[in-house]
């Protein structure tokens, strides 16, 4: 039986100050349910702060990007060792606002991917289309693509422990989510993919969230469907409503 886990995506939001405000408020409203598994995703310079805050519960911290290098002249980025130091358990790569904002493309996310591993964290790995994609009909051979370069040669041990999140770029930030039947069809598509790179029991192994206007309101209806094993959230989880999402 695969964990639900429920991912906020902070993006670029909030101070050290404020990360702490928002995990003390949130920490007693989400650390109930045994069945879900909680991560927070604050900016890199709220690591550490948000790893201290949270101990002593069952959530989990993650980071929302790394370099591929170990270290050197790579000015502005942070390499892996530094957030796995930090205390943090998993990475979201991969996010569509990195391929869209700063040339993130399926080869480097590959190589974080790989970098990941190496230093014990978790990758959240993020796929998903554009609108003009799912009108042209590509979405399954797109999502297919950026799952199977994602993995390349990732050993089946350490992709069971990687979560897949299925995020359509027009249902990003935009209120407009995709139908539970929709998301279903893409989560299952993963699922499928995963199982022809391994085998059926990995496959059934990892995890595969749904992301993009994810709220209170609809997260109980995507998370009952049999591929989805839970959300990245964004805009809902700088809110005391994440709580509602959790205890869906
Ligand atoms: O990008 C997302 C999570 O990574 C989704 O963002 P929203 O929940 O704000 O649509």
């Amino acid at each position: 039986m695969r964990k639900v886990i429920v991912a906020g995506n902070w993006k670029m939001n909030k101070t050290p100050r404020e990360a702490i405000e928002l995990i003390e408020t949130l920490k007693p409203l989400v650390s109930e349910r045994e069945d879900v598994e909680v991560v927070f995703c604050p900016p890199f310079i709220s690591l550490m702060v948000a790893v201290e805050a949270v101990k002593g519960t069952n959530i989990k911290i993650g980071a929302q990007n790394m370099y591929f290098e170990e270290n050197g002249a790579y000015t502005g980025e942070v390499a892996p060792d530094m957030i796995a130091e930090c205390g943090v358990e998993y990475v979201i790569l991969g996010h569509s606002e990195r391929r869209q904002y700063f040339g993130e493309t399926d080869e480097s996310i590959n190589k974080k991917v790989k970098k990941a591993f190496e230093h014990g964290l978790k990758p959240i790995i993020c796929v998903g289309e554009t609108l003009e994609q799912r009108e042209q009909g590509i979405t399954e051979d797109l999502v297919r693509l950026q799952t199977k370069i994602a993995l390349k040669d990732i050993s089946k041990e350490d992709a069971k422990k990687a979560v897949f999140a299925y995020e359509p770029v027009w249902a990003i930030g935009t209120g407009k989510t995709a139908t539970s039947v929709q998301a279903e069809e893409v989560c299952a598509a993963i699922r499928r993919v995963l199982s022809e790179i391994y085998d059926e029991e990995t496959a059934g192994e990892i995890r595969i969230q749904y992301g993009g206007s994810v709220n209170a309101g609809n997260a109980a209806e995507l998370f009952a469907m049999p591929n989805i094993d839970g959300g990245l959230v964004g805009g809902a989880s700088l809110k005391a409503d994440f709580a509602k999402i959790v205890n869906y």
